[in-house]
């Protein structure tokens, strides 16, 4: 089978995709054609379609010593889809064409992760804002989609420590009623602004309430900070990009993580694009595999990067030589580090088996 049908087929887990950052460009054309009907205002996102056609030709890559400026550039694309992103029904189209887009791509279990916003102008509500991705999650669900959602609410790190207490008590709501959807909380956002640590006591908080935590660590160097995270210690890692001592991390970085063995989510392309990565044969993936630490590859903004789970898999496959082998257990292992049941473990794991079986006679 030709490689890309290959990991297209490999039944895959998605456990870090931000909703706004997946969105993609058939997406944000349905979105400026529903603006267009309704007579709303159309919001100026050239800035992103030049950005988008740029990273899909591959010139982002060829940029060198840009960490901090990509990366800034990364965030001012999520204002722009915030702009268009401003309503309900826009949040609901967003996620629905994203469950859609993973499920194609041969995604079995996807957690979304998305920022509750409310914007007055609009009508919409940080409450109507989760149950619109709630109610897309639902739809999926009825309609026989070959995958299963889960939600984390967001934490914008960008944002005061009071919007991310309610953050915390909506989760909490939300895990209470959502048929258990909601299964935890997101620490992510520009990482050049404030001090993570001030919002620990907040995340302490909501794991005592029972919400799992995926908390972004170390995407840019600070050992005070990410040591803090780490020891948390949250359930997964987003990133773990500057935690050895070799790239600006530290010795009790790595024994902190690799002791409590918290599983990483490994975004390739993100931190090339990004530029907190020089090129994929030097990604932090490899020295986590290399030690047998849960690892799992995930794409963080599929629409931001132009790129898709299947691709991330390949690119790890070719950058490290990994067999299809390697790559099954790969995605096989990943099912025990998501935020569910020991029967939805089993379940996808009989699923895994039966797409082996598919997989091996075709
Ligand atoms: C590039 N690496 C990253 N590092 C940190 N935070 C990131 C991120 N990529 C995305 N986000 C976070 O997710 C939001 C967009 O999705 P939602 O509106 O929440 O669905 C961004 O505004 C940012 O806060
Ligand atoms: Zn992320």
């Amino acid at each position: 089978m030709e490689v890309e049908a290959f990991y297209k087929r490999l039944p895959k887990i998605e456990l870090h995709a931000h909703i706004n950052g997946s969105i993609s460009t058939e997406s944000i054309e349905e979105l400026l054609a529903k603006n267009q009907e309704k007579g709303r205002p159309q919001p100026d996102i050239e800035a992103l379609r030049q950005w988008k056609a740029k990273v899909e030709n591959g010139e982002q890559m060829t940029l060198d010593g840009y960490r901090e400026k990509n990366i800034k550039i990364c965030f001012d694309m999520f204002k722009l889809i915030h702009q268009l992103v401003d309503n309900s029904e826009a949040v609901a189209i967003v996620t629905r064409n994203v469950i859609r887009e993973f499920a194609e791509d041969g995604v079995k279990f996807l957690e979304l992760r998305s920022t509750p916003r409310d914007v007055p102008e609009t009508g919409m509500t940080k409450r109507s804002y989760i149950e619109a991705v709630l109610s897309s999650i639902k739809q999926c669900k009825e309609e026989g989609s070959d995958i299963t959602v889960r939600f984390l609410l967001t934490i914008d790190r960008g944002r005061d420590l009071q919007t991310a207490h309610e953050t915390v008590q909506l989760a909490r709501e939300y895990q209470a009623t959502s048929d258990g959807v909601v299964v935890g909380i997101d620490f992510s956002g520009d990482p050049n602004k404030n001090d993570a640590r001030q919002y620990i006591p907040v995340l302490q908080e909501a794991r005592k309430s029972g919400l799992k935590l995926a908390i972004h660590v170390a995407e840019i160097p600070n050992v005070a900070e990410n040591l803090s995270l780490v020891q948390l210690p949250p359930d997964r890692i987003g990133h773990g990009t500057f935690l050895q001592p070799e790239v600006g991390g530290s010795e009790e970085l790595v024994e902190t993580v690799g002791k409590l063995r918290t599983p990483i989510e490994l975004c390739l392309t993100s931190n090339l694009v990004g530029q907190t990565v020089k090129s994929f044969d030097i990604h932090h993936f490899k020295y986590w595999y290399e030690r047998g630490h849960p690892c799992v590859i995930c794409t963080d903004d599929k629409g931001i990067f132009a790129t898709s789970l299947s691709q991330e898999y390949q690119i790890a496959a070719s950058t490290f030589n990994l067999t299809r082998e390697q790559m099954w257990e790969l995605s096989f292992g990943s099912i025990a580090c998501i935020f569910a049941d020991d029967e939805t473990k089993d379940r996808l794991r009989n699923l895994w088996a039966q797409e082996r079986s598919k997989l091996q006679s075709s």
